[in-house]
């Protein structure tokens, strides 16, 4: 068992830093903190590889950080003494800043990244923000000094200009060839405070994310606020009253370490073979029940889903392993929110809530890779906000529920206020392309003498469907993004619903503003007609607002002949055939009658890309 003396315990305290590292996305983040796990030998020099705190397999294929990592890490200072760090890496992309903010609330001290020759950037203010908001220390670093374009004088101005923060004596680093880490390390020591948590106090310690390992139960990671928690104590979760004995715990150091106990302060995890992984949600309180605190710890923020979309499992008979498997993600990422949903073409499935189409598509990739799903997804939607002619109000997540037009008095849209920051060369490119996408615009100001943050109020459905992937590519990847919720606008919207052989497929509806809807409505018949396989009886697709047809076209029966073809034909090509069939059907969906690929229910997604190309653009 744990054998210390209160006044030890104060003095490993003082030698304890938390601090988060927050940048905007490929300013170098993880690149610095493998240096830092180098430098302090953490990692045996032949263990290391890059990034080594991404550890899902998605991360690194991706080379983008997801989750949020806490690793503990020792550090002999010029001092003599020997620091107790807990690094907490951070993801840059805006789909998951709510794991930077709960990261922030775990950590007195914030290095904030500055790309050397890019400098700040939309997530840069973003995230220096939320850590203002956490009162968090900030130590400014320039990092990728080696690069040519590097201009650290320039960057350092910027931060003062920008974000108001005195970056005379910012750290210069190239975490690429390992330059300024010996002074950042000290810095750290000297510019971040020690926590200041009561140890006498009764334990509260904040669950800030959670695993579920299927021998050890759920694995909690927590900050300790105040108290001690240790082997065999006996606990309360606050929120949820639930109350459990502690088998374990520790810290991550890169792996899993055991601890005698973790006091106020300490960043770790603990188990205690939690089975019931409801009772565990991040942003709640652990406390001991023998000496319980007063009161939680103020959780987190509730995240509200950008978006939703359908998830149904390919083969219906895996409905419950699917809700299992979202449950158990849940678990890992408290922005997913889901809940049960059926449609006549798919079966039981699930309405799934997300922060944006990145969030979807790895949560999507997790499933099928974690747990072993096979899925059908339909197109991402945005929540409607409908006023019925009876006065009600609806929160419309999925468009094949919206009421009939004559008993719709109003419908609003989610707009978001969004600040792109670019150089002024691109400024007339983003703003045609915001003003084609319904945006409003804000104001304009100037960064520096050659830089812009052009604001404007958007329509959030135009934004998460590839606005940004459109906004990198007519500023040579330049242009920066970030945006936030604003309010609910009405707007003239209709639903268009697709219908195959005469029947409305709900999977396939979509809303779109009015405008557009003849001419999305031809082209996604025509991409239907290229995406859907023939069969042996000809298919019409239609696009129709309620009984008016929009547009249609025909998928055309096999010819006899090509079946012929397929049975007489030489017997390794035929082998081939088959076996192309058969990959094909894994992800075919029969819809009534007609055979559907997965890719059509996302075909609506594409439909923006031809609409320029119909353009001309
Ligand atoms: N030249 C140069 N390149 C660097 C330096 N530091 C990082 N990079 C490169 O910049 C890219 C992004 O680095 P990451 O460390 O993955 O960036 P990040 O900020 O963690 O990105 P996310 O995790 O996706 O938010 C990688 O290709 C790195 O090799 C540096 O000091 N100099």
């Amino acid at each position: 068992m744990a054998d210390f003396t209160i006044d030890q315990l104060k003095e490993r305290q003082k030698r304890i830093r938390n601090f988060s590292i927050v940048a905007h996305i490929d300013h170098g983040k993880s690149t610095i903190a493998d240096r830092i796990l180098e430098q302090t030998k953490t990692v045996a020099e032949r263990d290391m590889q890059n990034q080594l705190l991404d550890s899902m397999d998605l991360e690194r294929e991706r080379g983008i950080t997801i989750k949020l990592n806490a690793v503990e890490v020792h550090y002999e200072a010029n001092d003599g003494q020997t620091y107790i760090f807990h690094l907490i890496d951070t993801p840059g992309h805006v789909d998951f800043s709510y794991e930077v903010s709960r990261s922030l609330a775990a950590a007195e001290g914030a290095i904030l990244v500055v790309d050397a020759a890019q400098g700040v950037e939309a997530q840069t203010l973003a995230n220096v923000f939320l850590a203002l908001d956490n009162d968090l220390e900030i130590l400014p670093v320039i990092n990728k000094i080696d690069l040519p374009s590097a201009d650290p004088d320039k960057v350092k101005q910027e931060i003062e200009d920008v974000i108001g923060l005195d970056a005379d004596d910012a750290v210069l680093v190239s975490a690429k060839k390992g330059i300024g880490i010996p002074e950042l390390l000290e810095r750290i020591v000297s510019d971040f405070p020690a926590p200041d948590g009561d140890l006498e106090a009764p334990l509260q310690a904040l669950i800030f994310d959670s695993q579920y390992d299927a021998y050890r139960g759920v694995v909690v990671n927590i900050r300790v606020r105040q108290g001690v928690v240790k082997p065999g104590d006996k606990i309360r979760i606050m929120n949820t009253g639930a109350e459990y004995e502690v088998n374990e715990v520790g810290v991550m150091s890169p792996n899993a370490q055991k601890r005698d106990y973790l006091m106020a302060g300490d960043v770790g995890y603990l188990t205690a073979s939690i089975k019931d992984i409801s009772t565990t949600q991040s942003g709640d309180t652990i406390t001991l029940v023998n000496n319980p605190a007063d009161e939680p710890l103020p959780g987190y923020k509730k995240m509200t889903p950008m978006v939703y979309s359908g998830l149904y499992p390919s083969d219906n008979a895996k409905y419950g392993d699917l809700r299992d498997a979202l449950e158990k993600l849940q678990l890992n990422d408290a922005a997913l929110t889901f809940e049960p949903e059926t449609s006549q073409a798919l079966g039981f499935g699930f309405r799934v809530g997300f922060l944006g189409l990145l969030h979807m598509d790895v949560i999507q990739e997790r499933l099928e890779r974690e747990f072993d799903l096979d899925l059908v997804t339909t197109a991402p939607s945005v929540t409607y906000k409908v006023t019925t002619t009876d006065g009600e109000v609806l929160m419309i997540e999925n468009p094949s529920e919206l009421p009939a037009s004559q008993d719709i008095k109003t419908i609003e849209e989610p707009y978001v206020h969004a600040q792109i920051m670019v150089p002024n060369d691109y400024v007339g490119a983003v703003m045609e392309l915001a003003q084609r996408k319904r945006g409003e615009f804000d104001t304009m100001e100037y960064l520096d003498e050659s830089r812009v943050n052009v604001k404007y109020y958007m329509p959030l459905s135009e934004i998460i469907f590839n606005f940004f992937d459109k906004l990198k590519s007519s500023t040579r990847g330049y242009a920066s993004l970030d945006y936030e919720l604003d309010e609910y606008r009405p707007s003239d919207l209709v639903k268009i619903d697709i219908l195959l052989n005469g029947d409305k497929v709900d999977a396939l509806s979509f809303i779109v503003h009015r405008d557009f809807a003849v001419e999305r409505g031809r082209i996604i018949t025509a991409k239907l007609k290229e995406i859907i396989p023939r069969q042996n009886f000809e298919i019409p697709v239609q696009a129709a607002i309620g009984n008016k047809i929009l547009a249609r076209t025909n998928i055309k029966a096999y010819r006899k002949d090509v079946t012929a073809k397929i049975h007489t034909g030489d017997p390794d090509r035929r082998a081939k055939l088959l076996n192309k069939q058969k990959r094909g059907k894994a992800r075919m969906k029969d819809v009534g009658t007609v055979s559907v690929p997965q890719e059509a229910f996302m075909a609506v997604l594409k439909t923006e890309d031809d609409e320029q190309y119909a353009k001309g653009n």
